[in-house]
Parts: C-alpha cells; structure tokens; sequence
C-alpha cells in the first residue's frame, strides 16, 4: 500500500491527478446491456437522461463469440451518444480472461473521454485494483486524458469478501462497490442456484406450543420467517464502503418476472446503506429510481428536523418524538441526497421543493427546548 503522502501522486507521467473526493452523482439504476445484441443497444441513446447510469456489459451474459463485437458497440455507442447527466460505464471482463486486456486499452483510448466508471468482476484483494491503477494510470496519459477514469469492484469472491476493507481503500480511483450474489453464492458453496434476492428455505421458524402435559407440539402449526441471506454481506460491504468514502450497491436482481420481491430487496439495500442498484431489465429501472430516491414524507420530515433544530445541538420534540443531533445527521444524509437528485429529476426537484415548503411552514408547536 502507498503511503498517505504519495496517495494522491499520478501513477504514470501524464496522467490526470487523482480525486480527493468521489463526487456524490446520482446513481440509482445502473442500467445493464449488451452492447453486441443489436437490438437492445439501439434502445441505449434514447434511455440517456432516463437512467443516472448506462453500462455496457463485456463480462458474464456477452457470449464468448461476441466478445469483440461487444467491445467495439461500446465504443460505437460511446462515441455517438450525447449522454446528458446520464454516467457511461462498463463491465470489463475478469482479469484473468483472454479479453481484459484489449478490453481496457481499446476503451481508453477510444472512448476514455467519456467512460466514467470502469467496473471490475470478481476482485480478490487490493493486488487486483492496485493493478487496473496502474494500467490505467498509463493508458490515461497515453491518451491524453483530462480526468481520472473511476474503478468499481464486485464483490463475489470468499476471498474479495474477506478482503473488502483493504479492496475499498486499495486506490484513490475506488468509487464503489456492488454485490456479485451469483459468483459470490457459487464462490461460497451457498446451495442457492437464483441471481440474488431470497430463498424460501433459509428461515426460522415459531417455537412449539406446548401440550396439556408440557410437550413440545413439533407438529402443530407454526409461523416461519424468511430471513435475508444477503444482510451480513452487504452490511459488512456498506461499512467498508462508508469507511473509505465510496459507494455501496445491491448488483443484479435475476427474477425480471417478481417485481415485488425485487423491490423489497431494493429497498432493504437503500435502507442499509446503498445508493444504487443494477437493473437488466428496463421494468427493473423505474423500480431502482422509486426506492432508492427518499420518499417526500421523509425528506418533509427531514427538513421539519434541520429546521426545529436551529444550530444543530441539543434536543427537541418534533411529532411526539426526541430529535438531537444525532436523528439530524440522518435528517441531513437524506437532505443531501435530495438536494443531487432533485438537480437531475425535475419530478422530484418539484416533489422536495413542496415537502421542504410545507416544513417549514409548520410552526412546530411542539418543538421546544429541553
Ligand atoms: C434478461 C434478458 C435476457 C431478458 O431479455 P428478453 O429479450 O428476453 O426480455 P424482453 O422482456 O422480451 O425484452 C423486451 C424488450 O426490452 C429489450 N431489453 C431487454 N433487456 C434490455 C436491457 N437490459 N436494456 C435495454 N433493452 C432491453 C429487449 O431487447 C426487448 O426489445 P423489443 O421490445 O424491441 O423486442 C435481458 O434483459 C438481458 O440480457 N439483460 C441483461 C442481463 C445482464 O446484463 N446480465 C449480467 C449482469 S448479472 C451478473 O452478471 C451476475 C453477477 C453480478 O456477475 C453475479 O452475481 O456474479
Ligand atoms: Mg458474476
């Protein structure tokens, strides 16, 4: 690991200075395709401005044989597209494939210009970012880039999950992180066979009533609970992320067809911590931008909390309930993101504007020093 004063310093001649700050842009829905089916990358243009993030996908879903014809409608589509405030990343493929390295350099130096984020696949440890750091550190001089190109991890290996701390920290490039539940289930020897989301059989269940001479009744009706098998990784993944001052993500929900349990798992992510998702289907976008945009009562709720507590100390009761200093910086991390959302999405520019009106217009009667 480099150390903190040589952090910051280009890791080739001529390449853009690193950022000091990953900046905050919105990204709900980062929107999976495939840039070798025709069809679907015809439909790209159009979707910029509609989704905060389009990716072009070379990894797993690209067929071996289309590889190439992948790599290249990328570039196609990168260099004819006007993407507004629409991020453009892509998905290389594995380091260890026969295809990263062309992948990288044909997509510095082609459309570098305009590729945000570079997502990697199945990172192992910080060897693997300090790599791609590098590479791109020369490939961004080469091609006289301005900005530094950002690297996202996806975390599905036993050995990347164990190693997630050091992954996030392992460059000033490392923007974030997402959940690789399929690879990750596989790496793991989960007996799960889905594209993330639950499974039926990881439960617990009620305890036996008992009978008139005090046995368990094993057999009498009994509630079960499915329980989340994703919670500890993606607590664990937000922690590193927040830690080093990058962005968490839930990755690919599989089931397209169950909208309800996809955006359950949506929403558990966004609750825990995660500022976005990916989406394979357009159905799955509208969903992501509903849930992991903070609903008008909570940032109505929010401001009515920043406004009762003046300077930001002390304690007051707003609603029947004790807000401090505390609930404020909770208040405010919603605050904050509505304000970047609202710069994007007129629908809830006018949404927030309202909430945060109507907020401050109440008196709050029973906001009152303690
Ligand atoms: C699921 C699939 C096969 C269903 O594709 P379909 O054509 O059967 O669906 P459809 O409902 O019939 O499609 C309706 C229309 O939408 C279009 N369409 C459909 N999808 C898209 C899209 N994404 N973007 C833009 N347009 C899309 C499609 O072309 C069609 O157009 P049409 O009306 O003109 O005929 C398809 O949606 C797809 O290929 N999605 C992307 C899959 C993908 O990227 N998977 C990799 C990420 S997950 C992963 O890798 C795991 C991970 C992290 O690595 C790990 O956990 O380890
Ligand atoms: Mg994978």
């Amino acid at each position: 690991m480099r150390n903190a004063k040589d952090f910051f310093t280009p890791l080739a001649v001529g390449a853009p200075a690193p950022l000091r700050e990953i900046p905050a842009r919105p990204s709900r829905a980062i929107h999976f395709f495939d840039p070798s089916n025709a069809k679907m990358a015809a439909k790209i243009p159009a979707m910029a401005g509609q989704v905060d993030v389009l990716l072009g996908n070379l990894e797993d879903a690209v067929k071996a044989d289309n590889k190439e014809a992948a790599r290249q409608g990328l570039v196609d589509i990168g260099r004819a597209t006007d993407f507004g405030p629409t991020q453009l990343w892509t998905r290389l493929n594995a380091l260890d494939s026969p295809w990263f390295l062309d992948d990288v350099t044909t997509l510095v130096a082609e459309i570098g210009d305009k590729l945000d984020v570079v997502m990697v696949p199945k990172v192992q440890g910080a060897e693997d970012i300090h790599y791609v750091d590098r590479l791109l550190a020369q490939l961004e001089a080469k091609a006289g880039l301005q900005r530094p190109i950002l690297v996202h991890a996806i975390l599905e290996t036993a050995r990347g999950m164990a190693n997630v701390e050091e992954i996030c920290g392992a460059s000033p490039r490392m923007q974030g992180i997402s959940l690789g539940p399929a690879d990750l289930a596989a790496d793991r020897r989960m007996k799960t066979t889905r594209v993330g989301g639950g499974h039926p059989g990881y439960l617990v269940r009620q305890d036996p009533p008992r009978g008139a001479d005090g046995t368990s009744q094993i057999d009498a009706d009994r509630s079960t609970y499915q329980q989340d098998l994703w919670h500890y990784t993606i607590a664990r993944m937000v922690d590193a992320c927040a830690m080093h001052g990058i962005y968490a993500y839930y990755g690919p929900f599989g089931d397209i067809t169950d909208v309800v349990a996809c955006e359950d798992q949506f929403r558990n992510a966004f609750l825990l911590g995660c500022v976005g998702t990916w989406t394979l289907h357009p159905k799955q976008i509208e969903i992501a931008k509903r849930v992991f945009s903070p609903s008008v009562e909570d940032i109505a709720h929010a401001y009515q909390v920043k406004e009762a507590m003046g300077d930001g100390t002390g304690a007051v009761m707003v609603d029947g309930k004790m807000e401090d200093d505390a609930s404020l910086k909770q208040c405010l991390v919603m605050v904050e993101l509505a304000e970047q959302l609202a710069a994007i999405d007129p629908d809830l520019r006018s949404a927030y504007a309202e909430a945060r009106a109507a907020s401050t217009a109440i008196d709050a009667p029973d906001a009152q020093e303690k």
